[in-house]
């Protein structure tokens, strides 16, 4: 990433306006990988444009795919009916969880020899999880340095489909959507996938079975923990339904939401709301139990101020299993709530672009937060007075982490300029994020 180190902004005392947020990434990177494998072309509207789905694009095109980028972020992929063109590929899959694991998973399948690889972060990201699940179904999957972590070498295997999968959901629920997006390819009879233990981030599953039925494929859930992909009735089992447009990113409206609420607002994202297929949009509930005023429509979600008299947000404890992402920005939030917030079953947090929990930590005490971490959880308390809020020098740390920086930026509406180290991290998921917030602060 061409980097400027640093940017020193605000401190600034009002937020107000409207944004027209980027793609989901969740949705992008699925609708990319589920086009190319379907049969026919499908004509992708607002599309993402970021770093997690260039890598998903390159991807596909070095597997042979046509996968063309128009103005307006359209993107028209040529689907390739099941079987990618290319037999033998090294893939990098920068930092991109949404689309090393599923791309994986669907590698595996082909009967190809394949390689992929990441950033030095994602060799420390686990993928054995997935690994275990695809190696039930006979795929050959070598890990070239740490047993357990990408790189990864996929041989060409013959797949024997089982009537059951099992996978863990515990570390990442991303195992599961890769098992369920790739397992309809090859499965001559119908396959049940069992989840072992906990399912964590559970709405993502649910975005990925919206998009599977989109391109044709209907997973039935008896319970829970099961997952039912039916007998493939043709080669070619994923059908292009022609056009498909991506919502707004759910967890990139949390900073602008958490800005109408910090800067009395009101600021109104444009893209996802009330019939939002993806869990982040929750994040306005959030909001709202902190002391938020929140109206919705179908496709926006507007904040404007802080309900309490004092016009400060109440602290809170809330389970964020179904929010990981926009959770940190409820971490950042509490900087201006009266009253600790807890942020409970993180645990995730630990194994994402960086250690969260940790840095989370880490950079919330520069600004004069008091902190308390464990294994799964976070408590954040406010500087006591408007005299404790800190300036560090040094600068807030970002870790190569979109959401570290865009989370910080928040503080800003504090009383101090702060420093952001290495800003451009943003790109993994919103490029634009530091001009789009100018436009909303003063
Ligand atoms: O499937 C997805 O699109 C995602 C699932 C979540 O990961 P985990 O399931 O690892 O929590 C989330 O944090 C990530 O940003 C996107
Ligand atoms: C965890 C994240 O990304 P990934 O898709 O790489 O897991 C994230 O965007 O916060």
């Amino acid at each position: 990433m061409s980097g400027i180190p640093e940017i020193t902004i605000g401190p600034f005392t009002r937020a107000q306006g409207s944004i027209v947020l980027p793609g989901s990434k969740s949705i992008s990177n699925r609708a990319l990988l589920l086009a190319a494998l379907a049969s026919g072309t499908t004509t992708l509207k607002n599309l993402l444009d970021a770093d997690d789905t260039q890598v998903m694009r390159n991807a596909l095109r070095q597997l042979g795919l046509s996968v063309i980028d128009q103005a307006n972020h359209v993107c028209v992929v040529k689907g390739c009916g099941g079987q990618f063109p290319v037999r033998e590929a090294d893939l990098f899959m920068g930092n991109a969880g949404t689309a090393i694991r599923p791309l994986t998973a669907a590698l595996a399948m082909q009967g190809g020899n394949y390689r992929l690889s990441g950033v030095a972060r994602m060799h420390e990201r686990p993928i054995r999880d997935l690994v275990d699940g695809l190696r039930q179904v006979g795929a050959k999957i070598d890990y070239e340095l740490q047993e357990g972590y990408p790189p990864i070498k996929i041989l060409a295997a013959d797949i024997q489909i089982k009537d059951v999968v099992k996978v863990r959901g515990d570390v990442s629920s991303q195992f599961l959507t890769a098992l369920l997006m790739a397992l309809p390819l090859v499965a001559q009879e119908a396959v049940r996938i069992e989840v072992i233990g906990e399912l964590i981030s559970r709405p993502y599953i649910d975005i990925t079975l919206k998009l599977m039925a989109r391109f044709g494929v209907n997973v039935a859930c008896p319970d829970a923990q099961s997952f039912v992909i039916p007998a493939k009735t043709s080669d070619a089992v994923y059908k292009s339904p022609g056009n498909l447009s991506v919502e707004g990113d759910a967890s990139s409206a949390s900073y602008f939401l958490a800005l109408g609420a910090l800067g009395a607002g009101p600021v109104r994202v444009l893209g996802v709301g009330k019939d939002s297929i993806q869990g982040d949009v929750a994040f306005a509930d959030a909001l709202a139990l902190m002391g938020a005023k929140i109206t919705a429509g179908e496709d926006w979600i507007e904040v404007s101020g802080v309900k309490n008299a004092g016009g400060k947000l109440n602290g809170i404890t809330l389970d964020c299993t179904e929010i990981p992402d926009a959770a940190m920005t409820l971490a950042v939030a509490a900087l201006f709530a009266e009253g600790q917030t807890r942020l409970n079953n993180i645990a995730s947090w630990r194994v994402k672009e960086t250690d969260r929990i940790a840095a989370m930590a880490k950079e919330l005490k520069k600004i004069g937060a008091i902190v308390e971490e464990g294994a799964d959880y976070i408590v954040v308390q406010a500087p006591a007075a408007l005299g404790d809020w800190k300036s560090p020098s040094e600068g807030i740390d970002t870790y190569d982490d979109h959401r570290m920086a865009m989370c910080f930026s928040l503080a800003t509406l504090g009383p101090n300029t702060l420093k952001i180290n290495d800003p451009n991290c943003v790109a993994k998921t919103f490029p634009t994020y530091f001009a789009e917030f100018a436009k909303i602060v003063s």
